[in-house]
């Protein structure tokens, strides 16, 4: 018999509409048996009517209650999980509210604005025996899951670099002047790196830290940065880093260590004429080949295993195609992980350790500080007025 998550989704925006939309979808259509979704209950801080338009755009269940603020849907005894989706600015204040309310919470990337938030939360969740979830949801793709395991298969051999470019193209005047966006708003914790850089820094992690025992995992012993700032905000429209790693993978026991080069970029294009004729947008390169994930590095749906030419005419580059079933946007993977961790009463997920998590809002605090990108007090600050 499954176990039934029921999900209660805080803010209405862009992606909490995509999200909930993935829990929708019948799990069978995925393959997934073990564990099922039900939205008990959305709420907006617009109030009750723009909770219930998202919920009838949705097409959730009529029973869905409706809320006109968060406060009322963190003490609806009918939700096991909240799904922050509110700006980031505003994640440690709401999943604060949650996990004081009791609530188990799945936050939207990136979990907090810097890494003193993020400690709070998670010792607040340890200590109110709550299960959290820092949902960057591309870690909990199948494809990820694969690319991991031939990682620590040694099929690639020693992993000594990873290259990632998460670059939207987007037009700094437009995305500002035009859409008034989220992105780049300073008072929101807008720019790149937060925004959209995290996916570069979650392949580095996720290939050069992670893919070690966790008993050899080490921070990072080197961090440099090379950051652009958008004049008319000050968030940073262009952000390049090196994180470099004591160790390499997937042993973690050769001294050469690795490095990760991740970059991030409104105005550039990791993917400029959209047909991926630029290249993969992840190279993760090994002593025996590489692997090159292609698509953008949040949604990718297809990578390709290269080996190192060594005069054996049998290696072949393999093409592996992972595609999201019945049309979803792939959310549906961290949903299916935090239902499998609250059924089995665990608090932090193996795929997404707190520590880790820790460990990149720290990277972020350190290439931020570098840069001179300091977000307003009130969206900084561990103090809720
Ligand atoms: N995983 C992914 O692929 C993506 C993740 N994200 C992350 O999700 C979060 C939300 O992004 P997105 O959905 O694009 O943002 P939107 O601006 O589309 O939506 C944010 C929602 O948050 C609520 N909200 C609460 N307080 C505020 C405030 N002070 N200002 C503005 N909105 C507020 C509003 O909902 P209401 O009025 O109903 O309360 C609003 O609609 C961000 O942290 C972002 O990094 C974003 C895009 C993709
Ligand atoms: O987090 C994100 O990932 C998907 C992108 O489309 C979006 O702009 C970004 O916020």
């Amino acid at each position: 018999m499954a176990f039934t998550a029921r999900w209660g989704i805080l803010a209405t925006g862009w992606i909490a509409e995509k999200f909930t939309i993935d829990l929708l979808i019948d799990p069978a259509t995925r393959g997934t048996a073990d564990v099922a979704h039900v939205v008990a209950a959305v709420a907006s801080s617009s109030g009750e009517a723009q909770a219930r338009s998202f919920a009838t755009k949705v097409k959730a269940p009529h029973d869905t209650v409706c809320y006109g603020g968060y406060e009322d849907l963190v003490k609806d005894k009918n939700v096991d999980i909240v799904y922050i989706a509110s700006p980031h600015s505003h994640h440690f204040a709401h999943a604060l509210l949650a996990l004081n309310a009791g609530k188990h919470v799945v936050c939207e990337k990136p979990i907090t604005v810097n890494a003193r938030q993020a400690e709070i939360l998670y010792k607040t969740a340890k200590k109110n025996n709550l299960f959290f979830l820092d949902a960057v949801w591309t870690r909990y793709f199948p494809l990820s899951v694969q690319i991991r395991q031939i990682i620590t298969s040694g099929e690639v051999g020693e992993i000594l670099r990873v290259t990632a470019d998460t670059s939207m193209g987007e037009e700094m005047d437009d995305l500002w002047k035009r859409q008034k966006r989220r992105k780049v708003n300073l008072d929101l914790a807008g720019g790149a790196l937060l925004e959209i850089g995290i996916y570069s820094i979650t392949w580095i992690f996720q290939t050069l830290y992670h893919t070690l025992p966790a008993s050899k995992r080490q921070p990072p012993n080197k961090i440099m940065s090379h950051m652009v700032k958008y004049p008319e905000t000050g968030v940073d429209e262009d952000t390049t880093f090196i994180v470099s790693f004591p160790t390499s993978s997937p042993s973690g026991s050769s001294g050469r260590g690795s490095h990760g080069v991740g970059m991030t970029a409104f105005p550039l294009a990791t993917d400029p004429d959209q047909r991926g004729t630029a290249g993969p947008s992840v190279r993760i390169q090994g002593t025996k080949g590489e692997i090159q994930v292609l698509g953008m590095p949040f949604q990718p749906d297809r990578y390709k295993v290269v080996p190192l030419r060594d005069g054996d005419a049998t290696m072949s580059v393999r093409e592996v195609l992972c595609p999201f079933p019945a049309g979803g946007h792939g959310m549906y993977y961290e949903a299916d992980e935090a239902a499998r961790c609250v059924r089995e009463g665990k608090l932090e997920s193996e795929t997404m350790p707190w520590d880790e998590s820790l460990l990149i809002m720290k990277v972020m605090d350190d290439i931020r500080e570098q840069g001179g990108l300091k977000y307003p007090d009130a969206i900084e600050s561990t103090d809720l007025h």
